[in-house]
This record gives C-alpha cells, structure tokens and sequence, in this order.
C-alpha cells in the first residue's frame, strides 16, 4: 500500500466508480452565497468515487472565490444521502482500498472545514453513513422535518470512513457521540435538535428559501468580516487557545482603522435591539 498516494493515482483509481455528480450552483453567487448540491438520486445521492473527486474538484473552486459568504450543502430528489456508494464498497472490499478511499476523502473535507465561508447542511430524508458524515462537516446542521439521520456504519461493521466522528464529537459532545456511533440509531428531525446535532428544523416543502433566509441573516456583513470571523472560529476548533488568540489578533488588528471600520465609527451606531 502507498501510504502517500498523489492525488492523481487516487483520482484514477477512484474515477473507475462513476455515476452521479457533485456540483456548485452559482444562482445566489451574487448574495454571495454558493449552493453545493449532491445528485445521484436514483441511488439515493450515494457517493460515488466519481462524486467524491467532482467534491474535490467544488471545494478547490471555493477556495478561489475572493468575496464568498457561506456554502450550502444540499441533496436533490428525496435524499440528503444515502452514504458512501455500495457498489464500490462491494468491489473494493479490502483495506488498502478502504485507505485510498478514506484519505483522499480527508483531504478534501479538511479543506472544506477550512474555507472561510459559514458553511450549512441542508439535510432531509436519509442521511445514513457517510452520508451523516457529509452533513456534519458545516456548521451549522438544518434539518428538515423528514430527516432521517444515522452513524449507521456500526450495522455495516465499520467506523466512520470520512471522519465524521470527530465533527460529530465537537458537535454535539463525547457521550452523545459516542452513543450515535455505538448505537447506529436513525434520528428524527426533533431528536437531532435535542442533541443539539441540528440547529433549526425546515420544513421539508420550503426547505430552501428557509434555509436561504438563515443564511441571509447569518451574512448580513462585508465578506471581509465574515470571513476573517470564520478565520478565527476555524482555527479554534483546530488549535490551542495560545495560538488562537495569536490568529485572533493577526485577523482582527488590519481591520482596525480601515474604510469599513471608519465608516461604521462616523455612524455613530447605536447598538440596541432590533424590534420584530
Ligand atoms: C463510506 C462511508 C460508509 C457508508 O456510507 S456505508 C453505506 C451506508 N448506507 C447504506 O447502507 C444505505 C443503504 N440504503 C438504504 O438504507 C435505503 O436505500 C434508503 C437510503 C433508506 C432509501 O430507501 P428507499 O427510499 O426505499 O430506496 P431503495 O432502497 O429502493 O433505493 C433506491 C435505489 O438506491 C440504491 N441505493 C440506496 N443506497 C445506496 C448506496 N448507499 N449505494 C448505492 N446504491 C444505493 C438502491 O440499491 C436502489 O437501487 P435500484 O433502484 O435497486 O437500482
């Protein structure tokens, strides 16, 4: 086994598992919001090897785009996922497949849990495995009220494969994780709240513009601002507090005197509550 496969020999072994796509949708780029939308739907948004590079190929495109606000990761038809595709999991059933398979996956959702975008899954219907997995790499997690969602590789006689486990931990604690993971439990839409996996439930006939209106109010700033707070919060949650507050001050000291910050001082703002 190649224990530091390039990522060309790990696309051309992947890309012999084809079907479906994963791809970005620009249609609120202008919002500076980008929609990322998982489509295999006759297997139920199953990742194929193939999926797995377009993902790459999204997130490398992502990390472009100067003035992005937030990502939205979604699923097409009647599915967020059904998890990592069954056929390339029959086919390649051994360990050093399961290796490539798992590392190439890693890099990619490490460079994801990196842009410097608020980032959300829309998650409704199943959400099973890796599936599960995908959708707790944002953020922030919405549910939709006909979610089904479960760290189901314990039935399958495996662990988490795109590590989801660690996201899941951070998420919602280590007993409560451990639980999930341990039990293989399917989630409704009202248990994932309670965990406090979810952050909102949608319902599942609008699911996109509520979810578009949470991310909205999320991003009412300069792209600058959100990004550099998103700077910071991604280095948190990598890294000790000494070095956290090191990136804090690198983040926050340029943006003091600038144009935004001048102007917003001239405003002479009042912070007090908005009324509703
Ligand atoms: C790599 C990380 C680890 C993993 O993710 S391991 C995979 C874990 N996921 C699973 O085991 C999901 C198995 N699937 C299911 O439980 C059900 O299909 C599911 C998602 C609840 C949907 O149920 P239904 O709505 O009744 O649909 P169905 O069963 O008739 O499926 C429709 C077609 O989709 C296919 N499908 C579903 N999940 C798949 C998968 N993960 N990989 C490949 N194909 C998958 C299913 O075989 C069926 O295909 P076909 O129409 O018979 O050709």
């Amino acid at each position: 086994m190649e224990e530091n496969p390039s990522t060309e020999f790990l696309e051309n072994f992947l890309l012999n598992y084809t079907g479906g796509e994963i791809k970005l949708l620009q249609t609120y780029y202008n919002e500076g919001i980008a929609l990322l939308c998982i489509n295999h739907v006759e297997k139920r948004n199953a990742i194929t090897g193939k999926m797995l590079v377009d993902l790459r190929n999204c997130v490398l495109e992502l990390e472009k785009w100067e003035n992005g606000k937030a990502v939205i990761l979604y699923g097409e038809g009647i599915a967020f996922s059904s998890g990592g595709d069954l056929n390339f999991a029959r086919t390649e059933n051994n360990p050093t497949s399961g290796f490539y398979m798992s590392y190439y996956a890693h890099d990619t959702l490490k460079r994801f849990r990196k842009l410097p975008f608020v980032t959300v899954s829309l998650v409704h219907g199943p959400a099973l495995g890796g599936g599960a997995e995908l959708a707790v790499y944002s953020d922030y997690v919405i549910v939709a009220d006909d979610v089904k969602l479960g760290f189901v590789h314990g039935k399958m006689g495996i662990v988490s494969a795109w590590g989801g486990t660690t996201r899941l931990m951070r998420i919602v604690g280590e007993r409560k994780a451990l639980e999930m993971v341990l039990t293989s439990k399917i989630y409704s839409a009202k248990e994932c709240l309670d965990l406090g996996l979810a952050y909102k439930i949608v319902n599942s006939s609008i699911k996109l513009a509520e979810t578009l209106n949470f991310v909205r109010a999320l991003t009412v700033h300069d792209y600058s601002i959100i990004q550099s707070n998103k700077n910071v919060t991604n280095f948190v949650s990598e890294n000790s507090f000494e070095k956290s507050l090191d990136i804090e001050r690198e983040q926050f000291y340029p943006k003091w005197g600038s144009k935004l910050n001048k102007e917003a001082l001239d405003k002479r703002i009042k912070h007090v509550q908005n009324k509703n």
